[in-house]
Formats: C-alpha cells, sequence, structure tokens
C-alpha cells in the first residue's frame, strides 16, 4: 500500500490580536493511522483543528490535507469529516431525519450503515433524547456517509463516562480497520487514547515537543523508571542486579519491561507492595513541561 502523509504541517502560524497561538507547529500524520493530538488546555489543538478543516486561515506556514491546502478549498471538505464534542445538529430532529439530511447531500450507503451499526433501535429518537455516548457514536457513523479518508475529531470524548469513551473509541478501531480511515483525535486525556491511537503529536503552547509511533514515543521515555516497593528490598535488588537497580529510600528505580520484572519478583517469592510504571500521562507532562522533578 502507498504509505504517504494524509496531513503535512510545515512552521504553521495563527495568531489572535498579534498574539501567537501556533508558533511554528510542522506534524505529519500517516494514512491508516490513529494519530492522537495530545495538549493541555489551550495549547493550540482546537486551533489547529479549525485550520486543518478549512474554517480558519493560518498566517503563515504550510498545509496540507491530502496533499491540498485545506483553506477554502472544497475537495478537501468532500474527502474529510469533521466531528466536535457537541452535536452540532438540531437537537428536535429525529435521528433518521439528520441522517437522511446527510445522505441527501452525500449519497452514502446510509442503509448498509444503519444495519451494520444497529441504529435501527435509535431511528425515531430525537438527538436531545440520545445519551452523550449514544450522541457521540451516531456522530461518528454519520461521519461515514461521506466515506471520508480522515476523520478530524477535536475531543470527541470531552462529555463521556468511561464505559461510552471505550465504546467511542472501539467503533474509532473498528473503523480505522474496516474502512481505511485515518483518524485524527484530539484530547488531553490520554488513559483511554493511549489504548487506541498508534501514533501522537505532542503539543504544548503552541509548539510539537513530540510526535511519532506510539511505540517510539513511549521508548524515548523508557529512561524513565519503574518505582517498585518490595518487601524485601535487598533481595529484589539482588535478583534484579542486571537491570541496574537504583535504591532509593524504601524504593527501588528501575529501567526495564514492568512485566519481566514483576516476573522475576514472583518467581524469586519477592512480595511486591506497590508499583508505579511510568504512562503516557507521565510523557505527556514531562513534554508539556508540567512536573519537572
Ligand atoms: N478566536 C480567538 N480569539 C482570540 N484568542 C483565541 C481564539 N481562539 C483561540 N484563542 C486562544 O488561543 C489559544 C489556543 O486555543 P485552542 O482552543 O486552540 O487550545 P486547545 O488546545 O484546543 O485548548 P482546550 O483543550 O482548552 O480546548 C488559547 O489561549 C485561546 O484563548
Amino acid at each position: 500500500m502507498e504509505i504517504y502523509h494524509v496531513i503535512e504541517l510545515i512552521n504553521v502560524v495563527k495568531k489572535f490580536n498579534e498574539k501567537p497561538v501556533l508558533k511554528g507547529v510542522t506534524f505529519i500524520v500517516t494514512k491508516n493511522s490513529i494519530t492522537g493530538f495530545i495538549g493541555p488546555n489551550g495549547a493550540g489543538k482546537t486551533t489547529t483543528i479549525k485550520i486543518l478543516s478549512g474554517l480558519l486561515r493560518k498566517d503563515g506556514g504550510i498545509v496540507r490535507v491530502l496533499g491540498e491546502d485545506p483553506w477554502d478549498n472544497p475537495r478537501v471538505k468532500e474527502r474529510v469529516s469533521v466531528i466536535f464534542t457537541k452535536l452540532p445538529y438540531p437537537p428536535n430532529d429525529s435521528v433518521e431525519e439528520y441522517l437522511n439530511d446527510l445522505n441527501s447531500i452525500y449519497h452514502g450507503d446510509l442503509k448498509s450503515l444503519i444495519k451494520e451499526f444497529n441504529l435501527t433501535e435509535h431511528l425515531k429518537k430525537k438527538i436531545s433524547q440520545l445519551s452523550s455516548g449514544q450522541a457521540q457514536k451516531i456522530q461518528l457513523i454519520a461521519a461515514l456517509i461521506k466515506n471520508p479518508e480522515l476523520i478530524i475529531a477535536d475531543e470527541p470524548t470531552a462529555n463521556l463516562d468511561p464505559k461510552a469513551r471505550i465504546e467511542f473509541y472501539d467503533l474509532v478501531k473498528k473503523l480505522n480497520k474496516e474502512y481505511d480511515v485515518t483518524f485524527f483525535i484530539s484530547s488531553h486525556i490520554l488513559s483511554e487514547l493511549e489504548k487506541v491511537i498508534t501514533h501522537v503529536v505532542f503539543i504544548n503552547d503552541g509548539i510539537v515537543t513530540a510526535q511519532g509511533e506510539i511505540n517510539e514515543v513511549e521508548s524515548v521515555f523508557n529512561s524513565e523508571e519503574i518505582i517498585l516497593l518490595v518487601k524485601d528490598k535487598e533481595k529484589a535488588l539482588e535478583v534484579l542486579k542486571k537491570y541496574n537497580p537504583v535504591s532509593e529510600g524504601a524504593y527501588i528505580k528501575i529501567k526495564g519491561k514492568l512485566r519481566e520484572i514483576v516476573d522475576i519478583l514472583d518467581d524469586n517469592g519477592i512480595e511486591i507492595l506497590n508499583v508505579r510504571k511510568t504512562s503516557l500521562d507521565d510523557v505527556f507532562r514531562k513534554l508539556s513541561g508540567e512536573n519537572n522533578e
């Protein structure tokens, strides 16, 4: 399969009232990836997404979405669906009316979508009667009517409870796999995204601080320790010698694969009282300049 960049930004600048909000944003999104766009409040995620969606004009740099500048470009809009936290459609419409309206524009295969995603039971419901999770799933499925190559989602799970988030991301995975849709999803919640994304772009204060495949980015930070509290610290230090463990007060700091380390301790009958592994959240904090111990 041909691999190219579905999104490409080079040194993109955006100012509001002379104040730079994007200060030279550069990143790529690979075809067929599920890319997380991660950053704290005010980092510039929504601004970037509006530029990518052709809703906002950049002040400088290069933006390519499916190879073209998205600003004022109906060809790009045809091939990209954008979804937001809040549902943009009229709350008094039924699901059926909403989907039919969309379908009258794009002439997708609505019948198959309704069948495949079991929407029949929801069709007569008003949008306002749906739970946030149902509404967000319908928004995602509705995005497919266009048969898009790319779905851009700005904080799509911000209103959802953890269960609905998981369901939403399961659907994202399915669409990515079965419909070959590339996803670009912004969030400041990492715990759920971590399970679904293949790639990640970190943004902080209008600058991209890291990007790449999720494994690569994680491994860059694998120099960060697993922190262990065990019953027999001296014995643990001994059996974990090949990992060069460091004793720090009651704790052991160690670099390596958590599973392996836990297995070794287990095999040696050493009880683990507490263990903490660096997660993407820690990576994020580090990249955002937060919590710089
Ligand atoms: N239309 C506007 N006029 C002036 N300033 C704006 C405008 N839109 C955004 N900003 C400012 O730009 C900065 C980045 O905002 P943006 O919404 O892109 O951040 P974000 O990463 O999406 O944040 P959040 O996670 O809170 O949604 C913020 O400081 C915001 O106040």
